[in-house]
């Protein structure tokens, strides 16, 4: 891809070299559940060890507050890098100052470091020049492999690009490759799916969605704000009630246009977050004010499988349901089956993105059998929007 600067036109022997990954994995009490962003990251590592660049990673890790919270450390997934490649990273307890720059002073030729969570400084989401500066000082050569990430203009998403010689690592390249063949010309009717529990950053985007697709399918945390413009009791359920009038403006704007919007049809609802806890099929109409919506319902299912049957290519961001959790896993893994299963009899085109749903439809056991799965879900979602994502354009030769 010529547009971009790739590590082909890097020279990096010897050098500091700044890569910005995605490390946003999912974990489980402390512990990596989903490697697929690290193994995708892989390559660009061990090409840089093997080139002898000193190689320093950079990532956020969840959403800390703006400060130092161990619950956010990046240690544990520095632990699962180390493991995943196959090599000794070294950790520092602070991507900045003292700790950051004695680790980077002992680094030999390749040699691979992480730095703790860039997020622990609430001048990363602001790509603060001086943060910036404190970051570049770090490196003679900024990579960046964060293509989930692109859609923040954040210091070191972005920033960085500013200040020392930019370029794309093979992760960023593929996806751009592999997303840009697959979106340029889909086979028609397309669906979109979305699910999952970034309502407030994902529900707005859903209006331009519509302008590109024929069939719009909401499910997981996202449908509840939907469930409830619509005037459905949702009890406890991950809901924005800021963002109905957004969510009736998306539905008007479908009525309109002749797209269509399916939402679920009924839930499954519990009153705990909690693996086995007690749960029902309930109707829309009879969630009770104590009760969550944790997964959508088997007539749900049913709906949004045969929707599958009537199209061509499905782009999915979102889980349908709290799938970490049993049995609330049931709506995603089933319509994951039925989509993997359409797929490898070539009636559809099925491309996937999301640190989430990637770990979902690995658990699902469809991952292997999707047409194309990314490892972008918000930045996915933008790139379909028909949004410029400030980390790529960044890359863009001058
Ligand atoms: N009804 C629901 N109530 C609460 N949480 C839900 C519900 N449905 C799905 N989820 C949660 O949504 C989360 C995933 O959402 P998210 O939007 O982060 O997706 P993602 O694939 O990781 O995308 P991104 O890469 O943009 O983060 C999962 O942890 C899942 O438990
Ligand atoms: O998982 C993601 O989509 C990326 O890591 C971005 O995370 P964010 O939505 O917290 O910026």
């Amino acid at each position: 891809m010529t547009a971009f600067r790739t590590l082909d036109q890097a020279d990096v022997k010897g050098k500091r070299v700044l890569v910005r990954l995605d490390l946003n994995v999912p974990t489980e009490n402390g512990k990596v559940t989903d490697v697929t962003r690290i193994e995708r990251a892989a390559p660009t590592i061990n090409e840089l060890i093997g080139k002898g660049a000193k190689v320093i990673l950079l990532s956020h890790f969840g959403r800390p507050k703006g400060g130092p919270d161990p619950k956010y450390s990046l240690a544990p997934v520095a632990a699962a890098v180390a493991e995943v490649i196959g090599k000794p990273v070294a950790f520092a307890s602070d991507c900045i100052g003292e700790p950051a720059e004695r680790a980077a002073a002992a680094m030999q030729p390749g040699d691979v470091l992480c730095l703790e969570n860039t997020r622990f400084y609430k001048e990363e989401e602001k790509n603060d020049p001086d943060f910036v500066d404190k970051l570049a000082a770090l490196g003679d050569i900024w990579v960046n492999d964060a293509f989930s990430a692109a859609h923040r203009a954040h210091a070191s998403t972005e920033g960085l690009g500013h200040k020392l010689p930019a370029y794309a690592g093979r992760s960023m390249q593929a996806e751009l490759e592999a997303l840009g063949k697959a979106l340029e010309q889909p086979k028609r009717p397309v669906a979109a799916v979305v699910g999952g529990a970034k309502v407030s950053g994902k529900l707005d985007l859903l209006g331009n969605l519509l302008d590109k697709v024929d069939v719009l399918i909401i499910g997981g945390g996202m449908a509840n704000t939907f469930l409830a413009a619509q005037g459905h009791p949702v009890g406890k359920s991950l809901c924005e009630p800021d963002l109905i009038p957004t969510a009736n403006e998306i539905l008007a704007k479908a009525k309109a246009s002749g797209k269509q919007i399916v939402l679920p049809v009924d839930a499954v609802v519990a009153e705990k977050f909690a693996a086995n806890a007690p749960s029902r099929v309930a109707a829309l109409d009879e969630v009770g004010p104590t009760e969550m919506i944790l997964d959508i319902g088997p007539r749900s299912i049913e709906h949004v499988v045969s929707e599958l049957e009537l199209i061509k290519t499905v782009l999915w961001n979102g889980p349908f349901g709290a799938f970490e959790i049993e049995p609330f896993d049931t709506g995603t893994v089933e319509i994951a089956e039925a989509a993997a299963e359409l797929t490898a009899a070539g009636k559809l085109v099925t491309i996937a993105g999301g640190g989430d749903t990637v770990s979902a439809l690995n658990h699902a056991g469809a991952a292997d059998r999707f047409t194309y799965i990314s490892t972008a879900g918000g930045a996915f979602l933008e790139m379909l929007e028909g949004k410029a994502l400030p980390g790529v354009e960044i890359l863009r030769a001058k």
